[in-house]
């Protein structure tokens, strides 16, 4: 099977934070992508877009081993984020989910306090004095800008807080075990417009302290908020990396055809 060569922008930067190469996931028989090749900086926001079914979540996944959660998925090739070997089987995948948190596009709080929410996932990994986790508490809802909205009702159910105020709630408990990457599979799209342009800004406050790889389908979005970005697209029945670099690169002078038809709407 002959498969499209992917077009790549040079980098500024020699060594990526996320180093990913030849990287191709199998689900039992079915390949949902092969041979990508990509590297993330440090403290960029990168965009993955292309059309449903190409692999964009699937590849996020592998970032952080939430592909052992499948049954029958295998996943090939190398990634490294910094020194981590992330695909090596020796490595402990509770601890690599730490520093590279994931936020999904529905947002998913516990069914439980706005407290309860960020102090859990602390407790889990260790940090159990009160005054260190209502030190992080406070910090992380300050930098999700809720702390004005929440503080005093700490202990009432997040599932009473709007959708926007939950995914930023999300974003706060995955700052509080202070990740490196942070995984964003469509942070934006179960919310309603302002809901969406709040958690977009706060996406971008981030750029610099975390290294932010976002999963979208709103391009305009892409175009705002991403310092570099990817296109990916099926062909043969396999998501494939069909072009990468610079956002403004690839939005405004793409190379490959396929990315030209994406970002002019004709097609995806
Ligand atoms: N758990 C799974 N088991 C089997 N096949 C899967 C599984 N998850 C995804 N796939 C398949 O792998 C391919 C890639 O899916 P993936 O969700 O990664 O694409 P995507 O680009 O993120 O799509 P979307 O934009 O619709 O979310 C698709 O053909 C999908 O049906």
């Amino acid at each position: 099977m002959e498969l499209t060569q992917s077009y790549s922008f040079p980098d500024e930067t020699s060594q990526p934070l996320i180093q990913a190469e030849n990287v191709t996931l199998q689900y039992g028989q079915k390949t949902a992508f092969a041979n990508v090749s990509i590297g993330i900086d440090a403290g960029e926001i990168f965009a993955l877009v292309g059309p449903s079914g190409c692999g964009k979540t699937s590849f996020l996944s592998c970032l952080n081993r939430l592909t052992d959660l499948i049954p029958h998925c295998r996943v090939k090739g190398r990634i490294r984020i910094g020194n981590l070997e992330v695909l090596d089987a020796k490595i402990d995948a509770i601890a690599l989910r730490r520093k590279v948190g994931m936020i999904f596009q529905k947002p998913n709080p516990f069914p439980l306090s706005i407290w309860k929410n960020l102090e859990l996932p602390l407790r889990e990994h260790g940090i159990r004095h009160r005054e260190q986790i209502d030190a992080i508490v406070e910090t992380t809802l300050k930098d999700v800008g809720l702390w004005d909205e929440v503080k005093d009702r700490l202990h009432t159910s997040a599932l009473a807080l709007s959708g926007g105020q939950q995914q930023r709630l999300c974003i706060a408990r995955a700052l509080g075990l202070q990740p490196e990457v942070i995984l964003l599979d469509e942070p934006c799209s179960a919310l309603d417009p302002i809901s969406s342009g709040v958690v977009e800004d706060l996406i971008t406050r981030l750029r610099g302290r975390y290294t932010l790889l976002i999963v979208t389908h709103n391009l305009a979005q892409a175009k705002r908020i991403a310092d570099r970005a990817a296109l990916f697209w099926v062909q043969d029945g396999i998501g494939q990396l069909i072009e990468s670099g610079n956002a403004a690169q690839i939005f405004e002078s793409p190379q490959h055809p396929l990315t030209v038809a994406y970002v002019t709407g004709v097609r995806g």
